[in-house]
């Protein structure tokens, strides 16, 4: 089974555009649990520029399915992923200025830094998770990190999905998941994941345990209402 874990950056950036509380992330949260996503993702970046740092603490309150913290390991998430206490946290490079994520780590280049950041975090009971390439060289590098997990970074199968090239879409996202798996590691995927491509990719990649969506299903349910939306990602991801 692959769970969905809804990311809720965008109703952040929402809420954050008038000021005020509304949307509010607590009852949203609670609701897409209670249309039966099996987790809550969020994405605080340093400027908090959606997810705020307060709201990590807040949610942790109220989430009964997964809680999982993306993000780059800087001293401040560092610290907010520890006092937290996420059911997993995702590692994500990001740079400074960038809009939204556009890479995966470079696991050999950051072995060391990547091995002691998630020994700390594994230390306190949390679930690693590291955001890679679909490249078998990465994934590789990831299992000499101790993570747990890897999450596939999905930009350019979307893309290329969208193209219309299928099978050039999913090859390496393929080959990625397999070595993985043989190396022990748990699969998740993310980015640009969307209603049309989903279950393409889910038919295509074996073992994979989670999915995490945002900016798509969020789009998507300006049309057509957030509960039908996670429950049409949830048959797709039967
Ligand atoms: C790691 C990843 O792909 C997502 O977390 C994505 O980066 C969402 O972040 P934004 O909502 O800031 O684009
Ligand atoms: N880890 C990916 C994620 O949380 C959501 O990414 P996107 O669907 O907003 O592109």
């Amino acid at each position: 089974m692959t769970k969905l874990s809804v990311n809720i950056n965008k109703l952040a950036t929402l809420r954050n555009s008038r000021g005020g509380n509304v949307p509010n992330l607590i009852t949203s949260a609670k609701d897409i649990e209670s249309f039966g996503a099996q987790g809550i993702t969020i994405h605080p970046r340093p400027d908090e520029r959606h997810i705020r740092y307060q709201d990590a603490r807040d949610l942790k309150k109220i989430v009964t399915t997964e809680f999982n913290i993306e993000g780059n390991p800087v001293p401040s998430f560092i610290d907010l992923v520890l006092e937290v206490k996420p059911t997993q946290v995702t590692l994500v490079p990001d740079a400074e200025d960038a809009i939204t994520s556009n890479a995966g780590w470079d696991t050999i280049k950051h072995k060391d830094f990547l091995v002691e950041v998630i020994k700390t975090f594994k230390e306190h009971g949390i679930r690693t998770s590291i955001f890679v390439d679909p490249s078998v060289e990465m994934v590789k590098g990831a299992a000499k990190t101790g993570t747990d997990r890897i999450e596939l970074y999905t930009e350019s199968f979307a893309h290329q999905f969208a193209e219309g090239h299928k099978e050039k879409s999913i090859a390496p996202f393929a080959e990625a998941a397999k070595m993985a798996h043989e190396l022990g590691l748990g699969i998740n995927a993310g980015h640009d994941l969307n209603l049309d491509n989903i279950k393409f990719f889910k038919e295509n990649i074996p073992h994979l345990l989670e999915v995490s969506i945002g900016h798509a299903l969020i789009c998507e349910s300006i049309y057509m209402g957030l509960e039908n939306v996670v429950n049409m990602y949830l048959h797709r991801l039967k």
